[in-house]
C-alpha cells in the first residue's frame, strides 16, 4: 500500500477559538502560550472574539439603552455605531497587541476586511442592526494561516453595501468554524462549561441541551454558545467545547 501525505499548508488542521468578552480582561501570557503549543503541534489557530462588557460600558457612558433577547443584543442605529467602534477600535487591537506581545503573530480583522463576514439583517423588526452571516471569506483566512499568522476576528458583519451589523461572537465563531471545516471549536468564557443545578457538566448531547434550554437551565449568553455548538455538530465538526481560561469545561458530543 502506498500512502500519500499532503505537505501543503492548507492541509493543516484548524482550531477556531472564541474569546468571550467576559474573559478578555484577565487573559495571561500563560493562557496565550497554549496557542503557541497548538501551533507547534501543527494546528492553525483562528481567533474570534466578543466584547459584550466593553460594549455595555460604552453604551452606558453614552446613555444609550439596549436589551437582550435570547442572548442577542437588540441593536439600534445608535447602538451599532458604538458596537462597531468598541469592537473594531478598542477590543480587537487590544487583543492583537497582547497576542503579539506573547510572541504570536496576529492580525486584526472584522467583517469589512476582504468582506470577511458578508452579512445580511437577521430580522430588522425584532433585533434591529443585527446580522446573520451569508458568506465567510475563507480564502483570506487560509492565506494568513498559510503564512503562520493568526487571524483575530471581531464579530462585526458587513453588508455588501457597507452597513455594519452586530453579530454575537459565539455565532461568528460557529460560522467561521463551519466555513473552514475546522477540526475543533473552543468557546472560552467565564464559566467552566454548562452548569446544571450547580454541577458543571463534562459532556452534553443535543437532546440534553434542548431539554436544558426548555427548562430554563441555559439562558442569556449561554444560549448563542450552545446554539452555535449544535449547528456545527450537525454539520459534522468533531468537537465543540465550552471552556474557561484553564481550558476546562463541557465537551459537546453528537448523539
Ligand atoms: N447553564 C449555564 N451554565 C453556565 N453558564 C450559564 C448557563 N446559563 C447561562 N449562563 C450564563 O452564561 C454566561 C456566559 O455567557 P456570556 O456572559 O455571554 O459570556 P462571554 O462574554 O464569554 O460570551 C455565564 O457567565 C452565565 O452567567
Ligand atoms: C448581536 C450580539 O449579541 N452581539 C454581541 C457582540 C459581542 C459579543 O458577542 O460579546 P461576548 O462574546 O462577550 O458575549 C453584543 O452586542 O454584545
Amino acid at each position: 500500500m502506498t500512502t500519500f501525505k499532503s505537505t501543503h499548508p492548507t492541509a493543516r488542521k484548524k482550531i477556531v477559538i472564541k474569546l468571550g468578552g467576559s474573559t478578555l480582561e484577565g487573559l495571561t501570557k500563560a493562557f496565550y502560550s497554549n496557542f503557541k503549543d497548538l501551533q507547534q503541534k501543527g494546528f492553525d489557530i483562528i481567533i474570534t472574539h466578543g466584547g459584550g462588557p466593553a460594549i455595555n460600558k460604552e453604551l452606558e457612558k453614552q446613555h444609550i439603552s439596549s436589551t437582550v433577547l435570547n442572548g442577542i443584543r437588540v441593536t439600534s442605529e445608535e447602538a451599532i455605531e458604538v458596537v462597531k467602534t468598541t469592537l473594531i477600535g478598542k477590543v480587537n487591537p487590544g487583543l492583537v497587541s497582547e497576542l503579539n506581545q506573547a510572541g504570536i503573530k496576529a492580525i486584526g480583522l472584522n467583517g469589512f476586511d476582504g468582506l470577511l463576514l458578508e452579512s445580511e439583517f437577521l430580522d430588522l423588526n425584532t433585533y434591529g442592526f443585527v446580522g446573520k452571516v451569508k458568506n465567510v471569506n475563507t480564502q483570506l483566512i487560509e492565506t494568513l494561516c498559510d503564512n503562520g499568522i493568526v487571524p483575530v476576528i471581531a464579530c462585526v458583519g458587513a453588508t455588501t453595501d457597507g452597513q455594519a451589523l452586530n453579530i454575537n461572537g459565539d455565532t461568528v465563531a460557529s460560522e467561521v468554524a463551519l466555513a473552514l471545516n475546522a477540526a475543533s471549536l473552543l468557546l472560552v468564557t467565564d464559566v467552566s462549561g454548562i452548569r446544571i443545578e450547580g454541577e458543571y457538566q463534562k459532556e452534553a448531547t443535543p437532546s440534553l441541551i434542548d431539554q436544558w434550554i426548555q427548562e430554563g437551565y441555559i439562558y442569556g449568553g449561554m444560549i448563542p454558545k450552545v446554539q452555535g455548538a449544535l449547528q456545527v455538530m450537525n454539520s459534522g465538526l468533531s468537537s465543540v467545547q465550552i471552556v474557561d481560561e484553564r481550558l476546562i469545561g463541557t465537551a459537546i458530543l453528537s448523539e
